[in-house]
């Protein structure tokens, strides 16, 4: 189906759960004071981060790459009574930002920010089982980071991956820079991994769905 640019997320957009008040604050200032502001997963795929989480109405959430906090309180909106969400992200320049958003946000109980490396800071949460798992960092890093959770996702878990299309590039093989390349193999590989089904939303960069099977 070919629609002209924009108008079918204008559509889609106009037809879900309108962004809340603090989320349209939040990609408002993170357009004005950060770099890179188009990294924030944005209204739609917010709500459809809200959606998953409200189906499954998780105890535990983890999310690798917290950027400046949107994704991590469109997941924290679907999280049972007790329920909590741990966020990773490397970038301590964001702190500040986060502890605000966070405040403001309705969720700050129930939202654990670490700041660090993901690779340091997994081990210190490596005892807890997750419902759904948000990875979201450096991509080249998906399918190790992959590795080190999948154990940690209860059977019937959803592990959520983002930006797996690259605008396109991975359909084309002419694109063979490193990235891309890691990136086609991560989707091969989750493709024809036993532990787990999975399916790609063409939304957005693309958003990969991972189910861990009941074994
Ligand atoms: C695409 S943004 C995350 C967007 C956010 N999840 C959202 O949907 O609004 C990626 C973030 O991952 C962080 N990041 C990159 N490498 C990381 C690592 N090794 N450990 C933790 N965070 C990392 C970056 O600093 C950046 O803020």
């Amino acid at each position: 189906m070919e629609l002209p640019d924009g108008l079918l997320q204008t559509y889609l957009e106009n037809h879900c759960e309108p962004e809340p008040p603090v989320l349209q604050k939040i990609a408002h200032e993170t357009h004005l004071k950060v770099l890179r502001p188009h990294m924030i997963s944005g209204h739609y795929q917010g709500r459809l981060l809200s959606f998953f989480s409200k189906l499954l109405q998780p105890k535990a959430i983890l999310e690798i790459g917290t950027f400046t906090g949107y994704a991590t309180i469109c997941l924290a909106e679907g999280l049972a009574e007790n329920g909590e969400i741990d966020t990773i992200e490397v970038n301590p320049e964001l702190e500040e930002m986060l502890k605000t958003n966070f405040s403001t946000s309705g969720f700050v109980d129930k939202i654990n920010l670490y700041i660090g490396e993901a690779f340091n800071i997994f081990p210190l949460l490596s005892h807890k089982i997750y419902d759904i798992a948000f990875i979201d960092a450096d991509k080249r890093n998906n399918y190790k980071y992959y590795e080190l959770i999948l154990d940690n996702i209860r059977p019937g878990g959803l592990i959520l991956v983002d930006n797996i299309l690259r605008k396109g590039k991975i359909l084309d093989n002419k694109h063979q820079e490193n990235d891309i390349r890691l990136l086609r193999e991560f989707n091969d590989k989750i493709t024809v991994d036993a532990r787990v089904e999975n399916l790609i939303l063409p939304i957005r960069d693309g958003l990969m769905i991972i189910r861990k099977k009941q074994l």
